[in-house]
């Protein structure tokens, strides 16, 4: 970047300031708030949610990740360079979100109700080394004990216990994090459960379900370490038809037992809308969990882009003063397109869109809207959108240190032809198969 891009820059940002000023708005305060803000980045974007224990075993669970782009990573060295690459091109520090399945066994059969803290230790001292945060997840697919699509409601109590031992051993290693990185983490727990077909018994499962949680709570951690989240759904492939989990189960049980509520944005009716579930949730939970998201036509976990609803999150969180209630965290897998460049594409969208609605006259629009001058409050909506956010945003990558606007995608363009094809043409050798070509 020259020196004239870097004036230019800081120009158009002096301008931008001084025109949101004119509006009660100070950019200043909003980049120093937009800095605090740690992303909870899904490491398994970066491999297909196919983890170490068996990364050529299915993904299952009612997931799905579609796509064959090439380079994806296929352990864990590659995977932490794979995250340094998009963190490099995000600005901010942030957390990694690390599913049971990417724990580091040396080559030992470790089952997963046997995980310790220990397997997660190159985690943590990469973490350290970057300063980062980690949040969690017990991986309650993609193994033996969840092929009949029932893991902590299983009407069998022994293949009930093997998922609730997986889980105490993830809160413990959650612990683990939060003591070792002084930030505290999220163990988010969700389990595929549900029927594919007309369920009878829609009742016993859920009960089973609540009591299998229950002997996974009873545990206390402290949550300046460990912050307990169960994560609802409506439906997966396989349980079209009823799912153990739902958002009523999940709303009552975080309700009654102090617990963090997740609303991932693709498990809704695609009429429904987390942005419109925030404020009620935000008013009886002390905390709450985002997976942001972007259904299409279903639970599709495609990147997330700049749309609506995303800002529709965002000003929910402003307007209503939640950052501190709330953890951000991305949940989505793209095996379609470069997987870094799905990461950067979807975090900093969301940073993005947190700035945007920190951009906007917050407080002069509830008072059109409180005084029923709502020809005001859509006027402003709609003019405030052509302010010159972009100009906000430039600076602050400049600040941050991170590419401006579109510069990053070549070096991920670089990133994946000095490193990424180069395991697709190590994979082609091993199965005999030719490099892809770009
Ligand atoms: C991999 C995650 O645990 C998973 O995506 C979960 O958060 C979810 O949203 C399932 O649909
Ligand atoms: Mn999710």
């Amino acid at each position: 970047m020259t020196t004239t891009d870097i004036r230019r820059i800081e120009e158009a940002y002096q301008q931008a300031k001084e025109l949101y000023a004119k509006i009660g708005i100070d950019t200043e305060k909003v980049l120093e708030t937009l800095e605090r803000i740690r992303i909870s980045i899904h490491c398994w974007q970066g491999d297909d949610v196919r983890g170490f224990e068996n990364a050529d075993g299915e993904l299952t669970g009612g997931i799905q990740t579609t796509g064959n782009h090439p380079g994806r990573a296929r352990n864990a060295d590659e995977l932490r360079a794979d995250l340094e690459k998009a963190l490099s091109l995000i600005p901010g520090t942030h957390k990694v979100n690390l599913h049971a399945i990417y724990a580091e066994t040396a080559g030992e059969k470790v089952d997963r109700n046997q995980l310790k803290p220990h397997h997660f230790q190159n985690w943590v001292e990469w973490a350290k080394k970057h300063g980062l945060g980690l949040d969690f997840n017990p991986t309650c697919f993609s193994h033996e004990f969840s092929d009949e699509g029932l893991t902590l409601s299983h009407p069998k109590k022994e293949i009930r216990e093997f998922w609730v031992e997986h889980c105490k051993a993830s809160r413990r290693i959650g612990e683990y994090f939060g003591k070792e990185l002084g930030i505290p983490c999220v163990t988010n727990i969700w389990v595929p459960d549900g029927f594919k077909d007309i369920t009878i018994d829609k009742l016993g499962p859920r009960k089973r379900l609540q009591e299998s949680l229950d002997t996974i709570f009873e545990e206390k951690l402290d949550e300046n370490y460990n912050v307990d989240a169960v994560e609802s759904k409506l439906f997966g492939i396989g349980s079209e038809s009823y799912v153990v989990g739902s958002h009523e189960f999940y709303m009552g049980y975080s309700l009654k037992n102090n617990k963090v509520l997740c609303l991932d944005v693709g498990h809704f009716h695609p009429t429904e809308t987390v942005s419109n579930k925030i404020s009620s949730m935000a008013l009886f939970l002390d905390k709450l969990l985002l997976h942001v998201s972007r259904p299409v036509r279903w639970d599709s976990d495609h990147v997330v882009i700049m749309d609506d609803e995303l800002m529709e999150i965002a000003r929910e969180l402003v307007v209503n003063d939640l950052f501190d209630k709330t953890y951000i965290a991305l949940d989505f897998f793209d095996a379609s397109i470069n997987r870094i460049a799905a990461w950067v594409i979807g975090t900093r969208n969301t940073i993005k869109a947190l700035m945007r609605a920190m951009l906007e006259p917050t407080n002069t629009l509830k008072e059109a809207e409180l005084s029923g001058d709502f020809t005001t409050r859509l006027a402003l909506l709609e003019e405030i959108k052509s302010y010159p956010f972009g100009a906000v945003w430039d600076y602050y990558c400049l600040k941050k240190n991170v590419p401006v606007r579109e510069a990053w995608l070549q070096e991920v363009k670089a990133y994946e032809k000095e490193v990424l094809l180069d395991r697709d043409h190590a994979r082609g050798e091993e199965e005999g198969e030719p490099a892809c070509s770009l």
